[in-house]
């Protein structure tokens, strides 16, 4: 299988390669790039078989339109079965979102609401440019089944709560044993894993470190939630007497050198927490649009590049953000350093397409985030024919401060064709939202009923 993209403005976000093709082709051959250049410097590329020295063939010729050609964005933190529960608590603080709300609405989960949840989700990204996304939940099957069905790439963790307590850490231990031992590597290596201990405040410090010893054991990465709030970090200092970063760290668990550490939030990190991470090797995820709707805070970003912390963006659960939307979630992230900082400078365009593309990408498969002959063929069309897209002077500028998720016009991972001039190829739109949305009310009544 071969397929042919002629006519695009390439951006390929390869740093010691082309970075940017403005007329472009790119072949892909099987689930890889095989080649990527410009138009001009090869003569014709009609895309036929005519034998044309010149010529490329391949069984499928898109002409891009002179559409941007991109890697896909990779959402490093997500919860993708809480899609159900999009709106279903807003303008609340995080412990009593999750306390009041959240944690009494999800006691009355099923799988087929986990189901539904991922596959509506995995949609969501489809039709707004995410090929690939890391999540933490429950019935992690269910979401395994639904990215392998939607065709995108998940990097999945089964979510870990103990409050300390032992009986229930074995158990939840063995529920993200079984995720490994069942999916790491499934779907043609598009599904991948990690452990999920919730976070600092949820799982005591003898847990986590198991859970560390046994994702290396397994040799997946670690994937967590740290220094969310002020109330974590106040209740860390008052019980512990040391931040979350550094009751961690007693226990070796910063150590990357055998699998890699993620860390989804890091607002409240202070100067020696931000030099620990990026000595340490942690890649961070920074959830902006979630950190501003609860009023958890503004991590201090622009600082963590600056130490030379690996920075990724995510966009939380939906119902903590309210949706799984990278287009607003790069514009927001750029937005908020500014303000946050009183620096405009702060967080430029294409730092944010960085931590979106190559460094998200790198977390979860490192074949991807980049578009260059032998990586995955994971990547987006943008639509650049309409309104919002005229003029372009900076594409970094457009994808950032002007383009929409309604722009994604056609999407490709490993090598398939997922999204086509806007048509999803992969799935009954209508049937999954009338589904998903049956399984979320039946989910609300259940739990008022409680
Ligand atoms: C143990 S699975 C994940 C667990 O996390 C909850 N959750 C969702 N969003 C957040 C957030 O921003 N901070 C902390 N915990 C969050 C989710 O509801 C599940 O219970
Ligand atoms: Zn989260």
């Amino acid at each position: 299988m071969s397929i042919l993209i002629k006519n695009a403005y390439i951006v390929t976000m390869d740093k010691d390669g082309a970075g940017e093709i403005p007329n472009g082709f790119l072949l892909i051959e099987n689930n890889l790039i095989s080649k990527i250049g410009s138009i001009d410097s090869i003569g014709d590329i009609s895309g036929d078989n005519s034998g044309d020295a010149d010529s490329i063939s391949a069984d499928t010729v898109i002409d891009a339109g002179g559409a941007v050609l991109m890697p896909g964005l990779s959402n490093t933190h997500t919860h993708l079965g809480m899609t159900l529960l999009r709106g279903y608590a807003d303008d609340m603080a995080l412990q009593s979102w999750l306390e009041t709300k959240i944690w009494p609405a999800e006691a009355n989960l099923t799988a087929e609401d986990v189901y539904y949840g991922s596959l509506l989700g995995c949609l969501e990204m489809i039709r707004s440019g995410t090929t690939a996304f890391c999540d933490m939940y429950f019935f992690m099957d269910e979401t395994a089944k639904a990215v392998d069905a939607a065709g995108i790439r998940g990097c999945l963790a089964y979510g870990m709560i103990e409050f300390g307590d032992l009986e229930k850490g074995n158990k939840e231990i063995a529920m993200n044993e079984k995720l490994v031992r069942d999916w790491q590597g499934k779907a043609g290596g598009r599904i991948t894993t990690m452990y999920g201990p919730h976070a600092p405040n949820t799982c005591c410090q003898s847990f986590i470190k198991r859970v560390k010893e046994a994702a290396e054991r397994d040799g997946v990465g670690v994937h967590i939630h740290v220094l969310e709030t002020e109330a974590e970090l106040n209740y860390m200092k008052e019980n512990f007497d040391m931040c979350s970063v550094h009751h961690l760290d007693a226990v070796d668990f910063w150590n990357t050198s055998k699998v890699p550490i993620l860390a989804a939030h890091s607002v409240w990190m202070s100067d020696g927490d931000i030099r620990l991470f990026a000595e340490k090797g942690v890649t961070v995820s920074h959830n902006p649009v979630s950190n501003m709707k609860l009023a958890s805070g503004i991590a201090p970003i622009q600082k963590m590049l600056d130490a030379g912390v690996k920075v990724t963006l995510g966009t939380d659960g939906c119902a903590s953000n309210n949706n799984l939307n990278m287009f607003e979630e790069m514009k927001t992230a750029a937005l908020l350093q500014k303000v946050g900082t009183m620096d405009p400078t702060a967080l430029p365009a294409k730092a944010v397409v960085e931590m979106a593309t190559v460094n998200g990408g790198r977390v979860i498969d490192s074949m991807t985030g980049v578009l260059k002959a032998g990586n995955k063929a994971d990547m987006i069309l943008v639509d650049t024919s309409k309104a919002n897209a005229t003029p372009i002077f900076d594409v970094y500028s457009h994808l950032v401060y002007s383009a929409a998720a309604s722009d994604v016009k056609t999407m490709i991972v490993d090598g398939k064709i997922l999204m086509q001039d806007y048509n999803v190829l992969v799935m009954d739109e209508k049937e999954i939202m009338k589904k998903a949305n049956e399984c979320a009310l039946s989910l609300a009544e259940r739990a008022k009923a409680k």
